[in-house]
């Protein structure tokens, strides 16, 4: 079993006679979670999510149990010399994946973001938005135990960031840890397991009601065996269940979930039966909200 990942009394300040920018912080991610982190600008988050990722190290304090992870950084370098499919076929055996096998994950990947066509562009002519494609897709492909993203959705056209809220309920789902920022409050909103505010240094978690899932849902109606539960996993994201006529459910997800649902309603045993699927077009998320 994997442990926790733990920042212990951990603090960070740039230079011998910096500020510190983050002091005392204690912070334990269990495997099966997402975490948000908020905060005004300029204090410590980024700082943070390079601690948890592993890319920085704390000035005081210890980090401890870092599983495999991967890591969106807030400015992805985009001046690679390398090819879209190159990049991410040498990070995925960077990441532990065969020589087979990364080439197949880097190709998959950008076709899940909608880049496929970009496969063989070099990265310096990429726009913006593709570049931030390549910059999900290196996180996403090896499987990370731990994902770490900064602002990955900025940047990303509207089909490219609902797949990214799959891809965290997937990682999620499959047993991973997922930290983020993202300057809009409504981004995964309701399906966090906690949020943390960064203030003045130190890390608080919001004890206030978590915001209600919002964006794009799903309702289906399913039946399962008679009086059977829904398994543990189909419930722990709905929306709202109702049971409109004996044996017959209806479950309200977020879209982001709702392939994540279905998986675990039809591998359930025995399996439970799909009778219709309705998509509902609440509020999509945007890039516009204010920070
Ligand atoms: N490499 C660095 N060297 C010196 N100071 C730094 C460095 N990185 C961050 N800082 C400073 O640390 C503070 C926190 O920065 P950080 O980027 O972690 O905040 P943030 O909450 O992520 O900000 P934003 O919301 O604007 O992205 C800022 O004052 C910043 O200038």
């Amino acid at each position: 079993m994997r442990r926790d990942l733990q920042l212990n009394n951990v603090g960070r300040r740039y230079g011998i006679h910096g500020p510190w920018i983050l002091r005392g912080v204690n912070l334990e991610l269990a495997p099966h979670t997402l975490t948000r982190i908020e905060g005004p600008n300029g204090t410590g988050k980024s700082t943070l999510l390079r601690l948890l990722a592993g890319i920085d190290t704390p000035t005081e304090g210890k980090v401890t149990g870092r599983p495999r992870t991967a890591y969106v950084p807030e400015r992805f370098p985009q001046a690679l010399p390398f090819t879209a499919e190159a990049y991410l076929t040498h990070l995925g055996t960077v990441h532990g994946l065969s020589r087979a096998a990364a080439p197949r994950a880097a190709s998959e990947w950008l076709d899940r973001f909608g880049a496929g066509a970009y496969a063989r562009t070099p990265m310096t002519r990429l726009s913006k938005g593709s570049s931030q494609k390549v910059a999900v897709a290196q996180a996403l492909l090896a499987e990370p135990e731990l994902l770490v993203l900064d602002e990955a959705w900025t940047g990303l056209d509207e089909d490219a960031r609902a797949e990214l809220e799959r891809a965290v309920a997937e990682r999620t789902a499959a047993g991973g840890t997922v930290v983020f920022v993202d300057h809009d409050p409504r981004r995964l909103a309701g399906v966090s397991d906690a949020t943390y505010t960064v203030t003045d240094g130190t890390l608080n978690l919001r004890t206030d009601k978590p915001t209600s899932p919002s964006g794009p849902q799903v309702s289906l109606d399913v039946q399962g065996p008679p009086g059977g539960q829904l398994p543990a996993e189909a419930s722990q994201f709905l929306t709202s269940s109702t049971e409109p006529t004996p044996g017959t459910h209806r479950l309200t997800v977020p879209a982001s979930h709702s392939d994540v649902l279905l998986r675990a309603l039809l591998t359930a045993h025995p399996p439970w039966h799909v009778v219709s699927l309705n998509q509902r077009d609440d509020l999509p998320l945007d890039d516009e909200s204010p920070r």
